[in-house]
């Protein structure tokens, strides 16, 4: 139990790629706080990490907001007596050619994508500094982050700016002690995915479940990735193993983009 006696904080942790994360700290022995806007989604998660015998707490946040973020940083310490680890996992996608942006369709994106992740560092780095904590924080960017895709332009920029903030926000806390590292996956089958081969399929006009298709064909290692295969890497960051480890945005996709 690597984690034992540990607290981590997952946002976006209701569903997908964050539930997955957040069950796989829990076996790995830490106590968690489930943080996602859907309070329903929060609970059934809340519920599955309570059967692996460990302590939990949700808090409903919109990780965009910076009160936000603050307040469900300091509910995790004062809940659950302390805080270890940060996972800034809350992301949306944004599909569509670059003619096509809105304003509207920037702010959002970049308000979750962006500013949720630069919150997330600035809360929890904070914190970790007033508790005299060597916390870990770890980002969710994206094989996007590393290359940017057609038609997720403004998605891909987003993860290019979290790879920017972990090795700026790597240096800027290193003195304390606290690391900073991101996560990037490849192709996982989540409701994100689903959106997104949705959105080509209307505005392309391929079928249902081609473009998912299309990109899971290319992964080497010959299958898509899984919430459990990101939370492998999740959990390695989160652990005593990767003291020596900063400012680094790791890929894990099974054989897509070599960087
Ligand atoms: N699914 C994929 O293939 C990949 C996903 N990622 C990244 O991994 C992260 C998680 O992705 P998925 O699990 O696939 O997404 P998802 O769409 O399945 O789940 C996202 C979760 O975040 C929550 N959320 C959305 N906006 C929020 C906000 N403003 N505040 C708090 N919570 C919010 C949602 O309620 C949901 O529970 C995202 O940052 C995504 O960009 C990166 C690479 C590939
Ligand atoms: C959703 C996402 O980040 C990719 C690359 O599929």
């Amino acid at each position: 139990m690597p984690l034992a006696g540990k607290v981590a904080l997952v946002t976006g942790a209701g569903q997908g790629i964050g539930r997955g994360i957040a069950l796989r700290l829990a076996q790995d022995g830490a106590d968690i706080a489930i943080v996602d806007i859907n309070v329903e989604r929060m609970e059934k998660v809340a519920g599955e990490v309570k059967a692996l015998g460990r302590k939990v707490t949700t808090y409903r946040a919109d990780v965009g907001n910076r009160d936000d973020v603050q307040a469900a940083v300091d509910h995790t310490a004062a809940t659950l007596g302390r805080f270890d680890v940060m996972v800034n996992n809350a992301g949306i996608a944004l599909v569509g050619p670059i003619a096509d942006v809105s304003p509207e369709d920037v702010s959002r994106i970049l308000h979750i994508n962006l500013q949720g992740v630069l919150w997330g560092i600035q809360v929890a780095a904070e914190k970790f500094k007033t508790l005299g904590c060597k916390g870990k924080i770890i980002n969710a960017s994206s094989i996007a982050g590393h290359d940017g895709f057609a038609m997720l332009g403004v998605y891909s920029a987003t993860k290019f700016a979290v790879r920017g903030l972990t090795q700026a926000a790597a240096k800027e806390y290193a003195s304390h002690g606290i690391t900073v590292n991101a996560y990037c996956p490849g192709i996982v089958g989540t409701d994100m995915w689903v959106e997104i081969d949705r959105r080509f399929s209307d505005l392309t006009g391929v079928p249902l479940g081609a473009t998912y298709k299309k990109y899971a064909d290319g992964i080497a290692l010959g299958r898509p990735e899984t919430p459990e295969d990101v939370a492998a890497l999740v959990s390695f960051l989160a652990r005593g193993d990767s003291d020596y480890i900063t400012g680094q945005s790791i890929i894990t996709d099974g054989g897509l983009v070599y960087r």
